[in-house]
Order: structure tokens, then C-alpha cells, then sequence
């Protein structure tokens, strides 16, 4: 069998919403990453994101490091920090990345280098299209899952995701693979092999590929880059929410020849519900009864797991891997 990731039109959501959903569906289903086309978000607004990520990252690691990751993950990390697959890498991933924390209406919560400062207007507006655009994938969920009216219906997602509240938990992150060459690094990938945290993933590709996505569980495919499009991925707290119903599904970033002379950018805008939300399935008759045991589920009743308890461990284990 041969497997792919789906392409899915958002186009005219509103009547298509209940087609869309069926798309949404089989793709969540079954590999657990879709491209989303036809989206709302303009494309000079994601290319100017880039150009303020190349200008941060183009800084000396000096004054990056002014910036440093903070105890609630957010700011730079450097080279080798976040270690995504801590059992199989030997060292860190080799990447650098910047985490923004949801702004607040013309403020940010990071301590902003000046590239992002004199933007924050911009980034702040970037990070809300992300929401919205998060939000409308969210309902196309709820529509699939059969969400009932008197349990929330369409909105069951979109009220354990407010932007605006001190709770959310949302993130939006830069992300640069520096050019060189896999035999100084001594490692084939990049990004260790992973799953995401959060309810999903909304990743920005640009030019240069390198994702690869674990389609059948033991065999890995490329994540090309569709042009305009965002690949829309399902996270760890999604599969708890849907009893494994939908996968969130292993995915790394390997060297190719081109990184040897090209740098790789990214952009990742990490849906994640507000902190106080429950674990505890969603009303949904689609979904399995009982919910399977999942690798990363801790020893105690998972039902009673908020997403800041899952989000926190998940954290811990790729920032401060205990082997
Ligand atoms: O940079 C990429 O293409 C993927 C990044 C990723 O998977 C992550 O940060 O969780
Ligand atoms: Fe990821």
C-alpha cells in the first residue's frame, strides 16, 4: 500500500463545510496530516514571517542568546537544546528555533530581540490568522466527530482554544536548520522523530523540503512542499481527545544533499488548548469507547490529566530527556 498526504480545498467553507469534514476525516483517521489549500491566509503575510525570521537568525549567537528559551518554553534555543527523540538521538537536534506566547492585544509575554519589537504589531496579527485559520480547522473537526448541539456542536473545540485568555497555551515558532553538511553533524536527521503535543499543527514550509512523515507506522515518506499550502497535523492531545481515532503520527526532519548549501526554514504554529482543559474524550459517537494506551500516557488516571499537566511532561521529556 502505498500512502500520501492528502490535499484538502478549505475553499467556500462555509457550504463545503460538511465535504471538507469528510476529507478532514479520512485523513485524521488514517496518516494524520493533511495539506490545507485555498486557506486564509495571504501569502505576503506568511512570506514577510520568514523574512523576520531569516533577519532574527541572521543575529550573532551572542545577542541571540539574550533571548534565551525561558522555564515556560518560550524564546531561543539553540543548536542541540530540544531533543525530540531522546531514546535514539545522541545528541540534540540541530536546529535553532524561537517560541512566541500568545500576544496581548499590542503586547508580547517574550522579551523581544529589536526585529521582532518594532514587527510586534505584525507578529501579533500573523499569530491571531493563525488562530483563526487553527479555529476553522477545529470546526471541520467537530463536524466529522458529530459533536451534539447541547454538547457544543461546532464550537466544542474553539471553546477550549480563546486566544485571549491568560490560560492559552498557543505557540507560534521560527524555526532555521543551518546549511551543512549530515557528516560534520554525524547523524542523518535533523529533528528527531516525533509526535506533536497540542490539539494540532499548522507548519509553513518554505523552499527547501526535509519533513518526513511516518505514513504506516514503519515506513517513512517525504513531506514535499505544496506551494501555498499549510500541512495541517494531528497532536498528542487530539489522539486522547478522540480515543486514538485520529493519529498523530511520528514525523522527523532529515538531511538532504540541498542542506548542505541551502539554510531550511520553517514555521510552526502549535494549536494548543488552554491549560485547565480536560483529557477526557469528546462527545462523540464516532470516536472508540475505550481509549487505548498510549506510550506516552503517565502511570496514573489519564482521564484526570489537564492539558497543562500533558503539555508539561511532554515538554520535560524533550528539553530535559532523562536519558
Ligand atoms: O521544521 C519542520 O518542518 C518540522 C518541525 C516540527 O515537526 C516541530 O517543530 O514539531
Ligand atoms: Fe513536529
Amino acid at each position: 500500500m502505498t500512502y500520501s498526504i492528502p490535499i484538502i480545498d478549505f475553499s467556500d467553507f462555509s457550504n463545503r463545510s460538511a465535504i471538507i469534514a469528510q476529507e478532514v476525516l479520512e485523513a485524521c483517521e488514517t496518516i494524520g496530516f493533511f495539506y490545507m489549500i485555498s486557506h486564509t491566509i495571504p501569502k505576503q503575510q506568511i512570506d514577510h514571517a520568514f523574512e523576520l525570521s531569516k533577519e532574527f537568525y541572521d543575529l550573532s549567537y551572542e545577542e541571540k542568546s539574550k533571548y534565551k528559551i525561558q522555564s515556560n518554553f518560550h524564546g531561543y534555543s539553540g543548536l542541540y537544546v530540544q531533543r525530540l527523540d531522546p531514546k535514539n538521538q545522541k545528541q540534540g537536534d540541530h536546529k535553532e528555533t524561537y517560541d512566541f506566547l500568545p500576544f496581548r492585544k499590542g503586547e508580547s509575554l517574550n522579551l523581544l530581540p529589536e526585529v521582532f519589537l518594532e514587527n510586534k504589531d505584525y507578529l501579533e496579527n500573523f499569530a491571531r490568522t493563525c488562530h483563526s485559520t487553527a479555529i476553522q480547522v477545529l470546526q471541520a473537526f467537530s463536524i466529522a466527530l458529530k459533536i451534539p448541539e447541547e454538547e457544543g456542536g461546532t464550537e466544542w473545540f474553539s471553546v477550549r482554544h480563546r486566544y485571549d485568555v491568560p490560560l492559552s497555551s498557543e505557540l507560534l515558532r521560527f524555526l532555521k536548520y543551518p546549511k551543512g553538511a549530515e557528516e560534520t553533524y554525524n547523524d542523518p536527521v535533523r529533528t528527531g522523530a516525533h509526535t506533536d503535543y497540542g490539539s494540532i499543527t499548522l507548519l509553513f514550509q518554505k523552499d527547501i523540503p526535509g519533513l518526513e512523515v511516518q505514513a504506516s507506522r514503519t515506513d517513512w515518506i517525504s513531506a514535499p512542499i505544496v506551494k501555498d499550502a499549510i500541512l495541517v497535523n494531528v497532536g498528542g492531545v487530539m489522539e486522547y481527545w478522540t480515543n486514538g481515532l485520529f493519529k498523530s503520527t511520528l514525523h522527523r526532519v532529515v538531511f538532504l544533499p540541498e542542506h548542505q548549501t541551502h539554510d531550511r526554514y520553517s514555521i510552526a504554529y502549535f494549536v494548543q488548548p488552554e491549560k485547565d482543559a480536560s483529557l477526557a474524550a469528546v462527545p462523540s459517537s464516532i470516536i472508540p469507547e475505550v481509549r487505548p494506551v498510549f506510550e506516552d500516557a503517565p502511570k496514573n488516571d489519564d482521564q484526570e490529566m489537564t492539558v497543562d499537566d500533558y503539555l508539561n511532561m511532554r515538554y520535560q521529556q524533550s528539553y530535559h530527556p532523562k536519558n
